[in-house]
C-alpha cells in the first residue's frame, strides 16, 4: 500500500488503471507480493467493470481487500504522507485531538462489509457526533490564522506506519486539508475516464461528508469486523497500535491491554493470505473474563486446522483431499493429519512462547497438594516411528502452576476431507516425552517422604492405557526404550528412587527405631493374591473400628533399595499379565506395592506400623474394543478392571472435592476397598499419574485416561483454574500436634537430613502414634445395641439410594443428549459405544454400591456375618 500511495495511485479508477507491467515501475519486485497484488488488482477490475457498479460498491471492494486507505473515493483522497517524521512530528494538538476522539466511553465501531449499507444505517449519534465534529473542524480550518496543522488527524490503515516505530500512534497528523492539492486536479493527474471516474463523481454530497466524518474519527478501521483482529494479530507493525483503539471484540486487542508487550507484537511474523484465511473463519467473541481465558481463547482460534476450506476470495480450491493434497491457488498443500498437526503444534508453540510461558519465580511445587493429577507422555517406540502414518497427537505445555495438554484428534468428514481437532486439558502437571522418572519422582514424591514421619498415609497410582509407560514409570527401566541397553539412572523406578530416600531417613541418627517393611500383591478379578508368597491367596477383611486388614499377606522386612527391588523383581515375574489386540504382554492386574514403615517400640521388643506409602500399577485401562474379540475370560477380566478403576475415580474425586467421607464409595470394588486407609485421613496425600502414548493411533485411548484424571480435579481445561470445591479442599490439613515442618523437611529437595535430630525425635515420639483415621466412614457397630445398628444402617441405605438415584438421573440427561448426538451424526457411532460403555459400568458401579449397603442392612436383621463379599461373586 504504501508503494502504491507513493506512486499517487489511492483510488479505485487509478488502481483499474494498473497491470502488471506497472509492477516493476512501481518497486514490487518480490515475488510473492506481485502475485498478491496481482491477484488483488485482478478482482478490483472485475469489481469496477461490473456495469452497475456504483463508487462505494468500489470502495467496499477495496475496503475487503486493501483496507480504507484506499477505498476513498478519488474526490476524497488526499495524497499519501511520506515523510513520516514530519507527520509525528505534526502530532495535534491536545485540544484539537479530543476534539475528533469519540466519546470516550464509546468503543470504535468496526467497519462493516458493505460500506454502502453502513453509510445508509449508520445514523447513531456517535455518528452525527462526528459529522458535527468535523463540519466544526472545516470551519476552523478554514479561518485564517488558525495553524491548520495540526487539526486533522486522519483514519490511517496499519500497512500505512512505520515498520521501525515501536511507539508511534495511529492517530497522526495527516498533511495540512490546506495543503492538499484541488480534487479536479488530482483526478485529472489520475486519468480515470469513462464509467468508472464518473460513477465516482456521483456521490452524493451527504455520502461524501459521512466518508469525511469517518476518516476524520481517527478510527482505525481496516475493513470487516472478523479479519482485523486477526489482519492485526499477524502484522508487524501492529506494535504502533495504542489498545485503546483496538476494538473490544479482538481477543489481540484485550491482551494488548493488558501486556501492550510491544516487544514481543513486533516480533510476530507476518503470514500468508491462506494463514489468514484460516483464522478467519474463527470466531473472536465473548470477551469477557480473564486474562487466562483470554489467553486461552485465543489459543483455541490457533487450534483451527481447516486447511481445505475455499478462501474469502475463491482461489483456494479444495481438490479431494484423498490423497492429502488440496491446491491453493495454484500451489500444493498437504492436508494430511500429519501436516496438518504439524502446523498446529508450530502455531500453538508461538503462542506459547508468546503468552503461555510460566513466570521464572513461579515455584510449581506444593508439597502440600492433598490429590495431585498429573499426565505423562511417553515416547514414540520404534515401532511407531516406522509404522506408515504414524503421528505424535500429544502436546504438553508446562504453565508453570499448572500443565496442560492439547490432543490433535484426527477427524474424517463424510466428504473424506481430513481436519483436526484440538482439545485442551490441564492437570497440575504435564511430563512431555522427554520427561525422566527423577523429574517425577522430585515433582510429586519426594515431598511426601518426610511426611511419613509424620505419621502420614501417602498412595501414588500410574493409570493408563496398556502400553503407555506405566510400569516403566513405577518399576523404571534401564534402557530407554528407544536406545536399547542404555543405562539411564533418571529412568530408575519410582519404587527405588522412593527406598532411597526412605532408607536414607532411617540411617539418620535419631530415627533408627523405624524400619521398612515391604508387601507386594495383585488384584485380580475382584481377589487378592501375594505375589511374595507364591501367589497365595490374601482376604481382604474390615474390623469393628473400620480398619482394613489382610489376614494371609507377607510382609517381609528390607534393608535397602536394592533389596526392595529384588524381592520386587520376583514378585512381578507372577504377576497376570495377558494379550490384548494393543498390547502382547499386558498387565491385568492392579498390582500394590505397601512400604510399610514401621516403628520399634522403646523396649525393643514390639514393632507397629507407623504409616505406609503404597505405589499402584494399576491394570491397563482397555475399552470394551479391546477386548471385543477376546474370550469371555477376557472379557469379564477387562469388564471387572473397569469397574474397580471406576470405581478409584469416585473415591478419589469424592475426596478431591471433600465430599462428606460417609458417601465416600470405597466398597464400589476390592481396589478401592484395599487403598481405604491409604485414602482417609485428613493428612493423607495421593498422586495419579496419568500415563499416555504419544501416537496417533492411540488418541481414543489417550482421550479417555485424559478424560478419566480430568474428572478427579476437574480444572479449568483451558485456564488450568481448579473448581471451587476442589480449590477449599486441595493442601492437606497440617495437624497442629504433629512436629512442625523441621530438619526433616531439608530432605525435600536435597536428599540429605541433618545429623541432630534429637529434638525432632522427642516431638515425634510425643506425636500421635498413626495417622488420624475419621470414624465417620464407617459406624462401630459393635458398640450399638442391635436395633439402633439396623436402623443406622437402613438410614444410610436410604441416603445412599436417594444420592445414587440423583446421580443415575443426571446419567439418563447424559445418555439423552449422547443417544440424540448419535442419531444425528452416524460418523460419532465409535465415540457413542465408548461413552455408552463408560455411563453403563457407572451405573453398575452405583448399583453394586447400592447392593452393598443392602446387604449390609439385611446382616444386621439377620446376625450373619459382616465380613467383605463381593457381590459380583
Ligand atoms: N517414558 C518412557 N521412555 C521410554 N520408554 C518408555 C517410556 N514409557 C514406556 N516406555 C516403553 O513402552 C513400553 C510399554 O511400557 P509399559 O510396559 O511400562 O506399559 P504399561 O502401561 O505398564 O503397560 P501394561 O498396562 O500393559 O502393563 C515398554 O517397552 C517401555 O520400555
Amino acid at each position: 500500500v504504501p508503494t502504491f500511495h507513493a506512486a499517487g495511485i489511492d483510488n479505485p479508477a487509478a488502481l483499474a488503471q494498473l497491470d502488471v507491467s506497472h509492477f516493476e515501475a512501481l518497486g514490487v519486485k518480490d515475488g510473492e507480493d506481485r502475485r498478491k497484488l496481482f491477484f488483488l488488482v485482478q478482482r478490483i477490475k472485475m469489481a469496477c467493470d461490473k456495469s452497475d457498479q456504483t463508487s462505494s460498491e468500489v470502495d467496499s471492494v477495496l475496503a475487503k481487500t486493501m483496507g480504507p486507505s484506499l477505498s476513498l473515493n478519488a474526490s476524497q483522497a488526499v495524497e499519501p504522507d511520506l515523510d513520516m517524521k514530519q507527520s509525528s512530528s505534526q502530532q495535534p494538538s491536545k485540544e484539537n485531538q479530543q476534539e475528533i476522539l469519540p466519546p470516550a466511553n464509546q468503543s470504535p465501531r468496526p467497519m462493516r462489509r458493505h460500506v454502502d449499507t453502513d453509510l445508509k444505517h449508520d445514523d447513531d449519534e456517535s455518528f452525527l457526533e462526528n459529522k458535527a465534529s468535523l463540519s466544526n473542524q472545516k470551519e476552523d480550518i478554514s479561518k485564517p490564522g488558525k495553524d491548520s496543522t495540526d487539526s486533522e488527524p486522519t483514519a490511517t490503515s496499519v500497512e500505512e506506519l512505520p515498520t521501525n516505530t515501536s511507539t508511534v500512534t495511529t492517530r497522526r497528523t495527516s498533511r495540512r486539508i490546506a495543503e492538499q492539492k484541488p480534487v479536479s486536479e488530482r483526478q485529472s493527474k489520475l486519468a480515470a475516464p469513462g464509467k468508472r471516474s464518473s460513477s465516482l463523481n456521483r456521490l452524493s454530497a451527504d455520502t461524501e461528508s459521512k466518508i469525511n466524518s469517518r476518516r476524520t474519527t481517527g478510527l482505525l478501521q481496516l475493513g470487516p469486523a472478523e479479519p482485523r483482529s486477526i489482519a492485526m494479530r499477524v502484522n508487524k507493525r501492529l506494535s504502533v497500535i495504542p489498545a485503546e483503539t483496538v476494538a473490544p471484540m479482538s481477543p489481540l486487542g484485550e491482551l494488548l491491554a493488558d501486556k501492550m508487550d510491544t516487544k514481543a507484537l513486533s516480533d510476530l511474523p507476518s503470514v500468508q493470505l491462506s494463514d489468514l484465511h484460516d483464522q478467519l473463519s474463527v470466531s473472536t467473541s465473548n470477551s469477557s473474563g480473564d486474562k487466562a481465558s483470554r489467553q486461552s481463547r485465543f489459543s483455541r482460534s490457533l487450534t483451527n486446522p481447516d486447511i481445505g476450506r475455499p478462501s474469502i476470495g475463491g482461489h483456494q480450491h479444495r481438490s479431494s483431499s484423498m490423497n492429502g493434497r488440496v491446491s491453493v491457488q495454484g500451489r500444493k498443500v498437504d492436508t494430511s493429519f500429519k501436516a496438518q498437526i504439524e502446523k498446529l503444534r508450530q502455531e500453538n508453540i508461538q503462542e506459547f512462547e508468546m503468552f503461555g510461558k510460566p513466570d521464572a519465580n513461579q515455584d510449581a511445587y506444593d508439597d502440600n497438594m492433598r490429590i495431585r493429577v498429573m499426565v505423562r507422555k511417553r515416547p514414540m517406540s520404534r515401532s511407531e516411528i516406522v509404522a506408515a502414518g504414524d503421528v505424535d497427537v500429544i502436546h504438553p505445555f508446562d504453565h508453570g502452576s499448572y500443565g496442560r495438554l492439547l490432543v490433535y484428534n484426527p477427524k474424517t468428514r463424510v466428504d473424506l476431507t481430513k481436519t483436526i481437532e484440538a482439545l485442551s486439558f490441564s492437570f497440575d502437571n504435564v511430563f512431555d516425552e522427554k520427561s525422566t522418572n527423577a523429574q517425577i519422582y522430585e515433582t510429586a514424591i519426594r515431598g511426601m517422604i518426610p511426611n511419613l514421619f509424620e505419621g502420614q498415609w501417602a498412595s501414588i497410582f500410574a493409570y493408563g492405557q496398556t502400553g503407555s509407560g506405566k510400569t516403566f514409570t513405577m518399576m523404571g527401566s534401564t534402557v530407554t526404550g528407544l536406545n536399547e541397553n542404555t543405562f539411564d539412572p533418571s529412568n530408575l523406578g519410582l519404587y527405588y528412587m522412593a527406598a532411597l530416600d526412605l532408607f536414607q531417613a532411617i540411617r539418620t541418627p535419631g530415627f533408627e527405631h523405624f524400619g521398612i517393611r515391604a508387601s507386594l500383591f495383585e488384584i485380580y478379578g475382584g481377589k487378592l493374591y501375594d505375589l511374595l508368597n507364591d501367589k497365595g491367596q490374601v482376604k481382604c477383611l474390615e474390623d469393628s473400628a473400620g480398619r482394613v486388614c489382610f489376614p494371609g499377606l507377607t510382609e517381609h522386612a528390607v534393608y535397602s533399595a536394592d533389596e526392595l527391588m529384588d524381592i520386587i523383581d520376583q514378585g512381578s515375574s507372577f504377576r497376570a499379565t495377558g494379550s490384548t489386540s494393543r498390547n502382547a504382554d499386558s498387565s491385568r492386574s492392579h498390582a500394590v506395592l505397601q512400604l510399610h514403615l514401621v516403628e520399634t517400640t522403646q523396649n525393643g521388643k514390639n514393632q507397629s506400623e507407623f504409616s505406609r506409602l503404597t505405589f499402584i500399577d494399576l491394570a491397563g485401562s482397555e475399552r470394551g474394543a479391546d477386548t471385543a474379540t477376546a474370550s469371555r475370560a477376557t472379557r469379564l477380566e477387562g469388564s471387572d478392571i473397569n469397574t474397580s478403576l471406576l470405581a478409584l475415580k469416585e473415591v478419589i474425586r469424592a475426596l478431591a472435592t471433600g465430599d462428606s467421607m460417609a458417601h465416600v464409595p470405597f466398597r464400589g470394588s476390592r481396589l478401592t476397598q484395599v487403598l481405604k486407609e491409604s485414602f482417609v485421613g485428613e493428612n493423607s496425600q495421593s498422586v495419579m499419574i496419568a500415563c499416555v502414548s504419544p501416537n496417533i493411533g492411540n488418541v481414543e485411548p489417550t482421550l479417555n485416561t485424559l478424560r478419566y484424571a480430568d474428572r478427579v480435579k476437574e480444572r479449568n481445561s483451558e485456564t488450568g483454574e481448579l473448581s471451587a470445591a476442589v480449590a477449599s479442599n486441595m493442601r492437606r490439613k497440617v495437624n497442629g500436634r504433629l512436629p512442625p515442618p523441621s530438619k526433616i523437611n531439608s530432605m525435600k529437595r536435597s536428599n540429605s537430613i541433618e545429623t541432630d535430630n534429637s529434638e525432632m525425635l522427642e516431638e515425634l515420639l510425643a506425636s500421635p502414634k498413626q495417622a488420624e483415621r475419621p470414624t465417620s466412614v464407617d459406624i462401630d457397630y459393635s458398640t450399638l445395641p442391635e436395633d439402633n445398628k439396623c436402623r443406622e444402617l437402613a438410614n444410610e441405605l436410604i441416603m445412599e439410594h436417594k444420592r445414587i438415584m440423583s446421580e443415575m438421573l443426571a446419567m439418563v440427561k447424559d445418555e439423552m443428549t449422547i443417544v440424540n448426538q448419535a442419531d444425528a451424526d452416524h460418523e460419532g457411532l465409535k465415540e457413542y459405544v465408548s461413552q455408552l460403555n463408560a455411563v453403563h459400568e457407572q451405573q453398575l458401579s452405583h448399583i453394586a454400591i447400592l447392593r452393598e449397603h443392602l446387604l449390609a442392612y439385611r446382616i444386621a436383621q439377620t446376625g450373619g456375618d459382616d465380613s467383605f463379599e463381593d457381590l459380583r461373586d
